[in-house]
């Protein structure tokens, strides 16, 4: 099957990427890699039998495809980092499973990042995960779903830990009301809305859905830069609804409904934009756990963010304790779990909580003065502003050498490209 057009890295996000590969007839090959060391892709022989030869490291001086020396990315996936292992084909049709793309695996694997990904390195290991994707492809054909489901591979919670997705979103589902509205806009900063005023933005059932549902669509936007967060009508977030709480108080139900919302605020955490939430009114519960998913808070002159959990008997359980002690240190998060303390903007400043204090409106609300303030953060090209986020993202979550790594590999992605060439060309003085 011939290729159509050179590879183009159509996705990137976190430390996946999706290498879209148009072939003949109008159909597509997909190609997921995880990020972990430098792979050069080494022989593109595309013809009758497409094969791609993935090595580790690239240690020749040319590139076979486009005979361009190893100084600088010949095309955007030709120098991409991957775990070889983990490299699958994703195929659009069952026709094209069966016309022989021979995928060979490097020989050389990164054993820590396939523990990372909790699994154990093995020559089989690349046949199981292509002919698992064959199967899922099978299950799936539709490839907005398959392109969900490589999203949710950032997540922390699969089948292996007991977690049941549609399980409990077949339960949430079962506890309506309000929504969580995204608008993305045209300066590469979307705005996703808590929105259930009635009830102080409590998260419903299907709210808990829609927030997925809204990671997800950023996950895919490759323009974005900035997110903010913000609840309607003057108020944040009042944690999950009581409503929907009491129904679902059993343990196995508690347990499905807090790995769903620490996936869905982990990649919301993970994704590749610098986030902030815009604290107004209350954040309680699982409000003040949103917030904490949010790379930055803003908090209004009046506004308060506690950790109401233990006057309810709990702990945080959607992640929030977890970041809480990353943001905060661990005095300061056991002050504020075991005495759900109120923290006001002033505590939160002073604490490291809160990056900012809003000043009361005097029309149009809070959210233009937070534009402004992430304005400073979001400036410049998309792609350099998303590597900034990947490189600490990478650098809060993994250990040393392989944040080290990832660094060297996004670094790849910035280097020499058109942002860096300007600013080459142009005057490099920074006062
Ligand atoms: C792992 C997740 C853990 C959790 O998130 S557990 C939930 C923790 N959150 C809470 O307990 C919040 C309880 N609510 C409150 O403390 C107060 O309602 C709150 C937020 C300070 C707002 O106070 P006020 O402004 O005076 O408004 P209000 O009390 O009259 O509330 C207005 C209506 O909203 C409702 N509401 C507020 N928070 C809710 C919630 N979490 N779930 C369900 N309904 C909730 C409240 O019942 C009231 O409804 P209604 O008008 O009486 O029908």
């Amino acid at each position: 099957m011939a290729v159509t057009s050179a590879p183009t890295w159509k996705r990137f996000t976190g430390q996946w990427k999706v290498l879209e590969i148009n072939l003949q007839g109008g159909k597509t090959a997909f190609f997921i890699a995880v990020l972990s060391k430098c792979v050069h892709i080494i022989n593109m022989a595309w013809g009758q039998n497409c094969s791609i030869d993935v090595v580790s490291d690239c240690h020749r001086s040319h590139c076979c495809c486009c005979q361009r020396g190893p100084e600088g990315p010949c095309f955007p996936g030709t120098h991409f980092t991957a775990t070889p292992l983990l490299l699958a084909g994703w195929w659009r049709t069952e026709r094209d499973l069966d016309s022989s793309f021979r995928f060979r695996s490097s020989p050389c694997a990164d054993t820590a990042v396939l523990k990372d990904e909790g699994l154990v390195p093995s020559p089989a290991l690349g046949m199981a995960l292509c002919s698992a994707g064959r199967r899922f492809l099978k299950d799936n054909p539709n490839s907005a779903s398959k392109l969900r489901a490589w999203a949710r591979a950032r997540a922390v919670y699969t089948g292996a830990d007991g977690y049941h997705a549609e399980e409990i979103k077949e339960k949430l589902r079962a506890f309506p009301g309000g929504s969580l509205d995204l608008v993305k806009r045209e300066s590469g900063i979307a705005v996703m809305t808590v929105n259930n005023p009635t009830r102080r933005n409590a998260f419903s059932g299907t709210m808990m859905l829609d927030l997925e549902e809204r990671v997800t669509e950023l996950e895919m936007w490759k323009e974005g830069k900035g997110l903010i967060v913000q609840g309607a009508a003057g108020t944040f977030c009042s944690g999950s609804d009581l409503n929907a709480v009491r129904a679902i108080s059993n343990p196995q139900d508690g347990m499905q409904m807090c790995m769903f919302m620490q996936n869905s605020l982990t990649r919301l955490l993970r994704l590749p934009l610098i986030s902030v939430a815009v604290v107004e009114g209350r954040a309680l519960g699982g409000g003040a756990e949103l917030t904490t998913a949010c790379d930055f808070r803003l908090m209004a002159p009046d506004s308060v963010i506690q950790f109401v959990h233990k006057h309810m008997g709990l702990v945080p359980g959607w992640g929030g304790a977890a970041r809480l002690v990353r943001i905060v240190g661990s005095q300061s998060a056991l002050k504020l779990l075991a005495g759900a303390k109120k923290v006001d903007a002033e505590l939160g400043a002073a604490i490291g909580l809160s990056d900012g204090v809003l000043e009361c409106p005097a029309d149009g609300g809070v959210l233009p003065q937070a534009e402004q303030w992430l304005s400073r953060y979001v400036a410049g090209p998309a792609d350099v502003v998303r590597a900034a986020k990947e490189v600490v993202v990478s650098g809060r979550e993994r250990h040393l050498e392989e944040a080290l790594r990832t660094e060297k590999d996004v670094f790849g992605t910035v280097w020499g490209g058109p942002a860096n060439t300007a600013a080459l060309a142009g005057k490099s003085k920074h006062k």
